[in-house]
């Protein structure tokens, strides 16, 4: 299995990194268009081999997609991440022009390529590289739900002092402020989060959990790379194993939830086609209004994509 991964910054170095030590692909080609970079990052993959004991195969290339041939899957993070005091939509203009270019060289190479978008605003990327792959909307998707996912069950672990591992959660809606929880969809080791935690903590690790990305970003300066780009790879784990693993991920919904022409995170089967199945659940009025306003978020950012790409 062959897996590019474009953009070699940190989200992108990072899923490289865990598609290598984990040997989910064969080979991985990191590329960037910034010179050297990308060899750089996919040498020193590959020098850690020997330590960490993997024999997949990592090489780089500045900006000559024709190293990237014949890919099963690839993983789009090129394009700049926010500052403290921005939003994930004010990067739309910049990354937008990457995006579509970036999707178009991939797409050259690998038609059959499944595409995971992580570059941000998330769900409208997803759009942008649905545009421009002209792939079936199964094989192009966003990398959002299983990051936000996993912040909201490593926070409950933190505050009910258990393992992550035993949380279980979904998180539905755009990446971003509007996601929507779904808290009676939370279990630990099986049980209803609800039995195991006072509404108000509940309520306080929702609101942190929306806010976890800019969390990261005002530490930092930058936003977040390890849990994002861990995330992609554990997708592309997904997509290459044929795992059927059910997931929050971003996807065109195409009457699903009653909504028509919107990308957004719901619950999926990945596997070997991408998305397998889109699974909807019966949510109740209060979800519904969350998802409606989640909805009229990104459909906003996407009438702001078309209307640039007409001027
Ligand atoms: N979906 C999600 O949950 C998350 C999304 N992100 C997003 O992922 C993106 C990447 O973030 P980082 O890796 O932290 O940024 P970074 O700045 O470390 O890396 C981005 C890389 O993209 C490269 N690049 C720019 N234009 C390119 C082009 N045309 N072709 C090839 N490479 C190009 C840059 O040279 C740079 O190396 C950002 O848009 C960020 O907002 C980050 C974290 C989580
Ligand atoms: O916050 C950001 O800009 C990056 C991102 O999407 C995340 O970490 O959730």
């Amino acid at each position: 299995m062959k897996v590019t991964v474009v953009g070699a910054g940190n989200v992108g170095a990072t899923c490289a990194d865990v598609l290598a030590y984990r040997e989910i692909a064969n080979e991985v080609v990191l590329v960037d268009i910034k010179e050297g970079f990308a060899e750089g990052k996919a040498l020193d993959i590959w020098q850690k081999s020997p330590i960490n004991l993997y024999d997949t195969r990592t090489t780089g290339s500045t900006n000559d997609y024709s190293k990237t041939a014949g890919s099963d899957v690839v993983v789009i993070t090129s394009g700049l991440p926010r500052k403290p005091g921005m939003s994930r939509d004010d990067l739309i203009k910049t990354n937008a022009g990457i995006v579509k270019t970036v999707t178009e060289n991939v797409i050259q190479h690998s038609p059959e390529a499944i595409i995971i978008v992580v570059s941000n605003p998330l769900d409208v990327m997803t759009y942008q590289a649905h545009l421009s792959s002209k792939l079936p909307r199964t094989k192009v998707m966003g990398m959002a739900g299983i990051l936000d996912t996993a912040r909201y069950r490593a926070f409950l672990a933190e505050e009910l002092n258990v393992s992550p591992k035993d949380i279980q959660a979904v998180l539905m809606g755009g990446h971003g402020d509007t996601m929507v929880p779904l808290p009676r969809y939370t279990t630990v080791g099986g049980i209803p989060v609800t039995e195991m935690i006072d509404a108000d903590k509940l309520d306080a690790i929702i609101e942190r959990t929306k806010f976890g990305g800019g969390e990261l970003v005002k530490l930092m300066g930058t936003s977040a790379w390890y849990a994002p780009g861990s995330a992609a790879a554990q997708m592309v784990e997904a997509i290459v194993k044929d795992q059927r693993r059910v997931f929050p991920v971003c996807i065109k919904l195409e009457g699903e939830y009653g909504i028509e022409d919107c990308y957004l995170g719901v619950p999926v089967i990945l596997g070997k086609n991408g998305v397998e199945k889109v699974i909807e659940l019966d949510l109740n009025e209060d979800e519904k209004a969350l998802l409606e306003e989640s909805r009229k978020h990104v459909r906003a950012v996407m009438e702001a994509l078309d209307n640039m790409q007409e001027a």
